[in-house]
């Protein structure tokens, strides 16, 4: 069982990711930690020096080799959408899962946040608001299911996860044994 969480920039890919592959006892990656690992420096830095299209290459080939392995949790970077061939990739390999955010709540969350290079101009609220409007769609395009995450907390996001893919028979007995007083 693989699942994967696409969304925007700050939209709690990773926060929720980790959280859900502890509650599935699966490992989890962020396709974003594992290039940054393996260039041994920031993707910031990296886009910098090398520009946006030499940094989706290696995103394409570190998702497609991700997704071609193991059950586990993967979050992906914001962008990943962006190239059909990664769409394909996780819509066929995985449940995709899109954690679905506003611009305006993601820039309450990043308004401070010096590492993510999109954000990095002058101004980010119609950054967001435009990689919304450019995303959403290829977001929706590639996801099995959609979470708002407006109100909810990460534990509450990842208890909805978790109720979709026991609705969709992709994992059983959702809830823990203290809870399923049924059983008792
Ligand atoms: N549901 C939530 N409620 C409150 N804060 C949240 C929620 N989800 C994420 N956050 C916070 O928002 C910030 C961004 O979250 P995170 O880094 O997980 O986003 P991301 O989707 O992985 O972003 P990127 O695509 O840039 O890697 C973090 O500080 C995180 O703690
Ligand atoms: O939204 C994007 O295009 C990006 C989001 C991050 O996760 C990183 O993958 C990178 O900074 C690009
Ligand atoms: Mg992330």
């Amino acid at each position: 069982m693989l699942i994967s969480l696409v969304g925007l920039p700050g939209s709690g890919k990773t926060t929720v990711g980790r959280q859900l592959s502890r509650r599935l006892s699966v490992p989890f990656f962020d396709s974003d930690h594992v290039i940054e690992q393996r260039l041994g420096c920031s993707i910031r830095e990296y886009f910098d020096r090398e520009g946006e299209d030499s940094f989706r290459d290696l995103e394409a080939a570190v998702i497609a080799e991700l997704t071609r392995g193991e059950a586990c949790v993967l979050s992906t970077g914001g962008g990943a959408v962006l190239r059909a061939a990664n769409r394909t990739c996780l819509r066929e390999r995985s449940h995709v899962v899109y954690l679905r955010s506003s611009p305006e709540e993601v820039f309450r969350r990043l308004r401070h946040d010096r590492n993510r290079p999109l954000l990095q101009v002058a101004d980010p609220l119609q950054r967001l608001r435009d990689l919304f409007a450019q995303r959403d769609p290829l977001y929706r395009e590639t996801a099995h299911y959609v979470i708002e995450t407006g109100r909810p907390s990460v534990s509450s996001l990842v208890n909805m996860i978790m109720m979709q893919l026991e609705l969709a028979g992709v994992v059983k007995d959702v809830l823990t044994p203290r809870q399923d007083t049924r059983k008792t």
